[in-house]
């Protein structure tokens, strides 16, 4: 690995190091991996064309993606009853944090 351990360790730092470093980390990480597989796990996802996802980052401390995520999502079969809203593919658009235009 390039730089060693030590350097891939510290490429992304989300929650601070040291003595002032964030206390909510571990919870923040269970929370995010448990919501993340929520989505996953009860709703059906489609692209809203046949282009890939652009993944490209933009500028900002809160790395945020120079292009917003489109998707369309509905409720998976297992959720039932489920609210009539998620009963079709309504569209969603990640919000867009890049601070420079
Ligand atoms: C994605 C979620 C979160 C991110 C990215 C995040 C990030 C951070 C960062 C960057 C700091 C400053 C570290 C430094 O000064 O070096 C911080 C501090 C702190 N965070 Fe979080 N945090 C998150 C969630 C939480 C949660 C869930 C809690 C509490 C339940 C929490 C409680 C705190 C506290 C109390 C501090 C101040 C620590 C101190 O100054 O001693 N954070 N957080």
């Amino acid at each position: 690995m390039e730089g060693g351990d030590q350097a891939y360790y510290y490429k992304f730092v989300p929650f601070g190091l040291g003595r002032q470093a964030c206390p909510g980390a571990g919870f923040a990480n269970r929370v995010m991996s448990l919501a993340l597989a929520a989505l996953i796990q009860c709703f059906e996802w489609e692209r809203i064309s046949e282009e890939e996802a652009d993944m490209s980052e933009g500028t900002g401390i809160t790395m945020p993606k120079a292009k917003p995520l489109e998707a369309m999502c509905k409720s998976h079969h297992s959720m039932s009853p489920c609210p009539p809203f998620f009963r079709n593919y309504v569209r969603f658009r990640t919000l867009s944090d890049s601070v420079m235009p």
